[in-house]
């Protein structure tokens, strides 16, 4: 008999999933998707990244009767104030639409001078063991870079063929998946995830 808890993974993002997936495997425990439950999407009403991450949590939690990590991630552009920040997955209006989004962004940037185009990744991780666990693991991952004046690369999902990650000399479409997980938003998140989940879970 197996003795790896088992854990939903939180989110209907097939991207993120599979980066979640390949961070969490070093721990011993056994993931499934909500999908599996036909857990419905969660109403994202927060007003920034961790109340996001913490709704859909404590959702696909409630729905599933297992405990969950969910993951509220988005891009925040200092010429833009911080958008499309919580609204990302929605900036261009269809919750999705990638290509739209992105198009979007490089409308809204394109008086916008190199040096003045810097971004940042965030990603929020939340961790609960219930629906109502009154004190759900939190991490905080962000990834600095800036936005390209066209697409580069065509791996990875969302905004990542517009993020150029100057280190790298590369974008984030244009890393490998291993890679982008080693020094992205979410890989940071994750790590710190899984140190508090060693140390207390
Ligand atoms: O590594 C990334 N590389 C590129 N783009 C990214 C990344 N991480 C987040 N993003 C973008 C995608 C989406 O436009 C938004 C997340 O929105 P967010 O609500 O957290 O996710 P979602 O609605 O796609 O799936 P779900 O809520 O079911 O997890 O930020
Ligand atoms: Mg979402």
């Amino acid at each position: 008999m197996s003795t790896a808890t088992r854990w939903v993974l939180a989110s209907g993002n097939a991207g993120k999933l599979a980066e979640m997936r390949a961070l969490l495997a070093p721990l011993a425990i056994d993931l499934v998707a909500q999908s599996d439950f036909d857990v419905p999407e969660a109403e994202e009403t927060g007003i920034g990244f961790v109340d996001n991450a913490l709704i859909k949590a404590r959702h696909a939690a409630a729905h599933t009767g297992l405990p969950a990590i969910a993951d509220d991630s988005g891009l925040a552009v200092d010429a833009l104030d911080g958008a499309p920040g919580v609204h990302s997955a929605r900036y261009a209006g269809t919750h999705g639409d990638d290509a739209a989004n992105n198009r979007l962004l490089l409308e809204r940037l394109a008086n916008v001078v190199d040096a003045e185009r810097g971004a940042a990744f965030h990603c929020c991780l939340a961790a609960t063991r219930g629906a109502r666990d009154p004190a759900p693991f939190i991490a905080h991952g962000i990834w600095r870079g800036s936005i390209l004046r066209a697409p580069r690369g065509d791996g990875g999902f969302g905004y990542d063929p517009l993020f150029w990650v100057a280190e790298e000399r590369a974008s984030a479409g244009e890393l490998a998946p291993a890679r982008k997980n080693a020094i992205s938003h979410r890989g940071r998140a994750m790590q710190r995830l899984i140190e508090q989940l060693r140390a207390d879970g």
